[in-house]
């Protein structure tokens, strides 16, 4: 499923009708007529029903949902919130269509007389604003759409919450808090972002025959889910010997933190890597080493000086590297070492990020692609941004940071975003609270050292690794486990279960 921007939607839109030769009335025809087919199925028609309609395409929209709900017997009544001449194109021929079969059309002109109409409702639709509103929202929309929210009715958005931008970025003044949500098509970047996807309530999407090539064409982000994961899964092949699924290295653990690699080891090895080794200090080598039985060791003297030609020699054999789970924020040499003179796929995680941040510029010379894997906390620090601005922007951010330095960044949330080098974006949005623990990040980093080792292509390495993590913790909650207890460690012997179903 793709994820667009205001303006990737209209771009689809327009291919949908120029080289598609599908005409707007048409898609606006299935647009209502699929978003009421949708409320059939799921509200009753003994429902008292108002449709508040604004000037654009979005009402439109709501003239046709009008007409078929009418159809089917609901007691429809549409509120029109502008004047008339603002009613134009496929909206005002749409409008036109509803009053050929219904005179239920009354003018609303300010909040107060809407609030009187709408309070024997049981559901309000709300076609006020689409994807084109811009700015902060005029009265008296504003106060309209501010009394709605106070009514205590059900809320139904068409399209995107009334007065919710469609992209991130921009601090949301004023919006309907939609119980449900019917989006045209393709889901829109607010519907992913934290701060928004509240407004949006429950949602799906429906589908009004806009072809997956005028997606293909200006789409550049889209929402993985199995039937990706499926199609992009490498097979074990019959014949494979452990060097030939990959060697992984994970370095870090300072003699406080001994788990974060062992999980980031475990999870490895959990998700098929053909062989792990553990760098880290001597003092951890006991408990580690009893954590983990299955992994190698490689012993460094500590954790900040420079790596020896012994290192160097020893890592030559390994196929992907990570650096930072437990690592500590002391000044270390070792990740400009890493970056300069070995040239191995490098993810770059936890205090990591730390010791990355006045490498970033050096970045650009390794020549093998470096994943940074960072909370939202993380890319704050790594973009001299504050938290509350990343989580307004987080496509936005995550694509600069990952075209200026050239990485992978995998942005980790509620809503995962992976972004490439050249500003191709994914959502991960499997897993739930349970994650929100210390430790996951760890396994997190584990699966996805070994997706880089399997897969071809980078980003979709990145999106399986994170589709397992979530979906690990989601089938654990579902049978034996509650978000309160789940642990990291439940997240890496759960793996098992979500293998057994790509197959
Ligand atoms: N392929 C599709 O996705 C289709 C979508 N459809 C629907 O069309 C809307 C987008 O329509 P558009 O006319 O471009 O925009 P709006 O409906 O959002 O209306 C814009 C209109 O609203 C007023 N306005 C803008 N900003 C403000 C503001 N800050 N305050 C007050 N008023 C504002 C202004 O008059 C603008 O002109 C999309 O969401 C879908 O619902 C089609 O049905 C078919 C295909
Ligand atoms: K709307």
């Amino acid at each position: 499923m793709y994820i667009v921007t205001a303006e990737e939607m209209y771009e689809i839109d327009r291919y949908a009708i120029e080289k598609g030769g599908i005409e707007g009335k048409v898609l606006m025809e299935n647009a209502g007529s699929q978003v009421a087919q949708q409320i059939i199925q799921s509200y009753d028609n003994n429902q008292k029903v108002a449709i508040v309609v604004g000037s654009g395409n979005n009402g439109g929209d709501g003239f046709v949902i009008a007409r078929y709900l009418a159809e089917y017997s609901y007691d429809i009544s549409v509120f029109q919130l502008v004047a008339d001449h603002k009613i134009k194109g496929d909206a005002a021929f749409h409008k036109a269509l509803w009053l050929n079969t219904s005179d239920k059309l009354v003018h609303v002109t300010d909040s107060h007389q809407l609030k009187q109409r709408l309070v024997d409702c049981d559901i309000v639709i709300d076609a006020i604003l689409g994807i084109g509103v811009s700015g902060a929202i005029r009265e008296p929309i504003r106060s309209m759409i501010d009394a709605i929210n106070h009514l205590p009715v059900e809320k139904i958005s068409v399209d995107i919450p009334s007065g919710l931008p469609a992209n991130d970025g921009l601090e949301v003044d004023l919006a309907i808090h939609a119980d449900q949500t019917y989006i045209i098509e393709a889901p829109k970047e607010t519907a992913f972002c934290e701060k928004t996807s509240i407004y949006y309530g429950k949602w799906e999407t429906v589908k009004i025959g806009i072809s997956q090539m005028a997606y293909a064409k200006h789409a550049s982000k889209q929402r993985w889910c199995i039937k990706n994961v499926r199609a992009t899964f490498p097979k074990r092949e019959k014949y494979a010997h452990k060097g030939s699924n990959g060697r992984g290295l994970v370095i870090g653990g300072q003699q406080t933190m001994p788990g974060a690699i062992v999980l980031a080891a475990r999870a490895a090895l959990r998700s098929g890597a053909g062989l792990v080794t553990v760098a880290t200090i001597k003092e951890n080598l006991p408990i580690v080493s009893s954590s983990c039985i299955e992994a190698t060791y490689h012993l460094l003297p500590n954790l900040t000086d420079r790596l020896t030609d012994r290192d160097l020699e020893a890592f030559e054999k390994i196929d992907a590297i990570t650096f930072g789970m437990g690592i500590g924020r002391d000044d270390s040499q070792l990740l400009s070492d890493l970056i300069e003179k070995l040239d191995k796929p490098l993810l770059i995680d936890a205090d990591g990020l730390y010791h990355a941040k006045p490498l970033l510029e050096t970045l650009l010379q390794h020549k093998a692609p470096i994943v940074v894997t960072p909370h939202y906390g993380e890319m704050a620090m790594l973009t001299n941004k504050t938290v509350p601005e990343v989580k307004r922007s987080p496509f936005s951010i995550s694509r600069q940071f990952a075209e200026k330095y050239q990485v992978y960044v995998v942005l980790k949330g509620k809503h995962t975003i992976i972004t490439a080098p050249n500003g191709e974006q994914i959502v991960s949005d499997q897993g739930n609270a349970g994650l929100a623990k210390g430790g996951t990040g760890d396994v997190l980093t584990g699966i996805l050292l070994t997706m880089i080792m399997q897969h071809e292509e980078l980003l979709p390495a990145l999106a399986n690794g994170c589709y397992l993590h979530g979906t690990s913790a989601d089938y654990l909650v579902e049978d034996n486990h509650t978000e309160r207890d789940l642990l990291a460690t439940d997240v890496i012997e759960g793996l098992s279960q979500v293998f057994r179903t790509l197959s």
